[in-house]
């Protein structure tokens, strides 16, 4: 192990502020040592007055050379633990360095993996950065396994940060194709910036090592799981074996771009009309006209028709959500119309159901409801005043409306009649949306931070959170009425089991069966038998992990 390599600091040039004491000091003498004491007195105030004016201005320039090198460095004492208060503003912006915080901000201080790098990093960087925070999240054990057998002495904690500029030398050899040699000579550049020769030099034998006999690597580290052992085990006892390996894949796959058409809008035939006009490739699904997976990676903004509102992004098994809820009001005596609901195009003859969404943020299915029902009394709610901002922009974007609450579903009592009340002269809703807050086990390839910062303890506390909130809102529910129970979670800690305590503490609610619904829409592969409603596995290239279980009041 190289000795730790202090970082190489420019400090505001002493030599001024040295050149210009001695010259004081040297008047000083002259004063004392001095035979005609009133000329020289007078001559040497002069010259001790430009002395002090020279003093000054050099003390000046000295002090503004010294704010210009300021200016050229960033405060990084959050990395002070790292040997790192402080580093140059060209190393601070690189996308390397900026990943490797991201991932210490994962794996150190717990954080979510949460990308905001515009003003950080040069706007064509984002993409990049975000891409090597998420690669090595998403891929960890495979690349720690890898690093560990790289280094033969792990790095002193001192120098530790370069640990993450390791992981992302070795994401980019193994995953990212990117030309070698320069993903060896811009980690080890980075390395030196921050510590110096000697870490550096670690990193280059280890990436050439690495490339050296790249083949080996990649076959031992095959074998390491992408999951956390907790979160494996538990899945291994739910899934069968035949589901499970897929299942494993789908959930470390870069997430695939699925996009809802909103058919309030435009027909889903006449928006891939505009998609094949604009050359974007894309598959629709066979079943659900209206999802339409985009086959490359693409920035929203270059898909024809987001800001009229011609499209939302949504994944496949979130756009159930609101089919199996509207597509089971047919025998709500609000709505015989609802009966001709096989198409969901129910626009032109539906009454004004008022449903209620609570943990609505960002509104992806808020929207989805009004784009089926564009006459429904709609209460969005979120617990998160931040998150809830997106329901705006979404509503605003699709022309939509809604009322609009921040408040905590465990509490329906605080809130709920009040809003009823400015819709309705009744007490309760006839549809309610549960998309409880959950742990995100179901959309792990969307957020991999998932596996590394929730427990099975967090698991627990989320399922006495998601009762509560489903026994709350229970009686808001009209007699007749209909409730989904929905979660992005493929634990049946959070879902099925949650179902099967609240049943057994009602009399009043019974379970709507949708398996077939949801099985001749989507591929069978993807579900599973549970207890209670359906749950549905991730995809290759399809679906998110998600559950849903219809009640309804009786
Ligand atoms: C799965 S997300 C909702 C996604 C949303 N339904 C959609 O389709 O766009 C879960 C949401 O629950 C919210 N949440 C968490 N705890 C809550 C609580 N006690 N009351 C209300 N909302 C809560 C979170 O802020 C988060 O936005």
């Amino acid at each position: 192990m190289a000795e730790p390599l202090k970082l190489k600091t420019k400090t505001a040039s002493p030599k001024g502020k040295l050149a210009s004491e001695k010259t004081t000091s040297k008047t000083r003498s002259s004063n004392k040592f001095s035979g005609n004491k009133t000329n020289a007195t007078k001559a040497n105030s002069k010259k001790a007055y430009r002395n002090k004016s020279r003093d000054k201005a050099n003390l000046d320039k000295s002090k503004q050379q010294k704010r210009n090198l300021d200016s050229e460095y960033v405060n990084t004492s959050d990395l002070s633990q790292f040997g790192l208060t402080r580093v140059k503003s060209s190393t601070f912006t690189n996308p390397r360095f900026q990943a490797a915080l991201l991932i210490k901000r994962v794996l150190e201080d717990k954080q979510p993996l949460n990308i905001n790098l515009s003003g950080v990093v040069k706007p064509k960087d984002i993409g990049f950065t975000s891409e090597l925070a998420y690669g090595v999240i998403r891929n960890l054990p495979r690349i720690n396994f890898i690093a560990n057998k790289l280094l033969t002495k792990p790095l002193k904690k001192e120098n530790y940060f370069s640990q993450f500029i390791l992981l992302i030398g070795i994401y980019q050899i193994i995953y990212m194709r990117e030309a070698h040699h320069a993903a060896v000579y811009e980690n080890v550049e980075l390395s030196k910036q921050l510590y110096g020769k000697g870490v550096s030099t670690i990193i280059n034998a280890c990436l050439r090592q690495l490339l050296r006999e790249l083949d080996t690597y990649l076959e031992a580290s095959k074998e390491v799981s992408l999951l956390p052992k907790w979160l494996s085990k538990t899945l291994e006892a739910r899934v069968s074996e035949e589901k499970f390996l897929p299942m494993v894949e789908a959930l470390n796959q870069a997430p695939p771009l699925w996009l809802r058409v909103n058919q309030d809008k435009i027909s889903a035939d006449k928006f891939c009309q505009l998609l094949k006009f604009a050359e974007i490739e894309y598959q629709q699904h066979p079943q659900l006209p209206q999802a339409i997976l985009l086959t490359k990676a693409l920035t929203i903004a270059d898909i024809p028709g987001y800001e009229q509102g011609l499209f939302s992004v949504q994944d496949l098994h979130a756009q159930l959500s609101s089919l199996i809820l509207t597509q089971e009001v047919q025998d709500l005596a609000l709505s015989e119309q609802l009966s001709k609901a096989k198409n969901i195009n129910l626009k032109e003859d539906i009454k004004e159901p008022i449903i209620l969404d609570t943990c609505c943020s960002p509104g992806g299915k808020t929207t989805h409801l009004l784009d089926l029902i564009p006459t429904a009394k709609m209460i969005a709610t979120d617990i998160d005043a931040g998150r809830i901002k997106r329901v705006y922009e979404n509503l605003k974007r699709l022309k939509q409306t809604a009322q609009v609450i921040t408040a905590d579903a465990r509490f329906p009592e605080q809130w709920l009649p009040q809003a009823i009340s400015k819709v309705s002269q009744e007490q309760q809703v006839d549809l309610m949306l549960l998309d409880i807050p959950c742990s995100g086990t179901g959309v792990i390839r969307r957020h991999p931070d998932i596996k590394w910062l929730r427990t099975p303890e967090d698991v627990t506390r989320l399922a006495q959170i998601q009762l509560e909130i489903l026994t709350k809102s229970w009686s808001y529910l009209k007699s007749g009425g209909k409730l989904l129970y929905t979660s992005c979670s493929v634990l049946g800690e959070e879902n099925e089991q949650v179902i099967e305590k609240f049943l057994a503490t009602v009399t009043d609610a019974k379970e709507i069966n949708i398996k077939a619904f949801v099985q001749t829409n989507i591929n069978s592969q993807a579900q599973i038998e549970v207890s209670h409603g359906v749950q549905l596995i991730n995809q290759i290239n399809g679906g998110d992990g998600f559950y849903y279980c219809l009640l309804s009041k009786i």
